[in-house]
């Protein structure tokens, strides 16, 4: 939401990920690719839409991102580092997409 470019190019890694482990799976590549979407994490970059030259038009939209950061909260990267093992570690995960959310924290999006 909000950024509609930075939104677009996220869809693009999940076509990208669930096509290429398919291609691994059928091409015994020997790899797995997976995808993890977390939500709001305690990064540098949530500061980024407090710059304008970062968002540019949707700048003006910066306040209702606050408000989503305000509802959901923001997940420690040590939660994101846990998902992350889990998808190193799960053998059977490949072309899977992880989300992690404060409401939910790790779960999966069955497309
Ligand atoms: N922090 C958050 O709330 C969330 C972040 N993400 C995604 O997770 C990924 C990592 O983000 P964070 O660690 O939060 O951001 P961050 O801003 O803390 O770190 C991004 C890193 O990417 C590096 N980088 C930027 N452009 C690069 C380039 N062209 N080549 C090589 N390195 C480059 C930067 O130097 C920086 O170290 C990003 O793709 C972000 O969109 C996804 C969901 C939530
Ligand atoms: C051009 C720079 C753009 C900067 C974008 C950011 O600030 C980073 C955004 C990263 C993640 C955004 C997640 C948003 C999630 C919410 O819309 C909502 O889907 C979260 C639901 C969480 C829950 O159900 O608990």
């Amino acid at each position: 939401a909000h950024c509609p470019v930075y939104t677009a190019s996220k869809h693009g890694v999940l076509g990208f990920t669930r096509s290429l482990a398919e291609a691994s799976r059928l091409g015994n590549y020997g790899i797995r690719i997976n995808a993890l979407c977390p939500s709001f994490v305690n990064t540098a970059i949530l500061d980024t839409i407090n710059h304008e030259e970062n968002l540019g038009n949707f700048y003006q939209f910066k306040d209702g991102v606050k408000n989503l950061i305000k509802v959901f909260g923001v997940l420690e990267p040590s939660v994101i580092a846990d998902g992350f093992v889990q998808l190193l570690e799960d053998d059977s995960l490949n072309g899977a997409v992880m989300k992690i959310t404060t409401t939910k924290g790790v779960h999966f999006e069955n497309y």
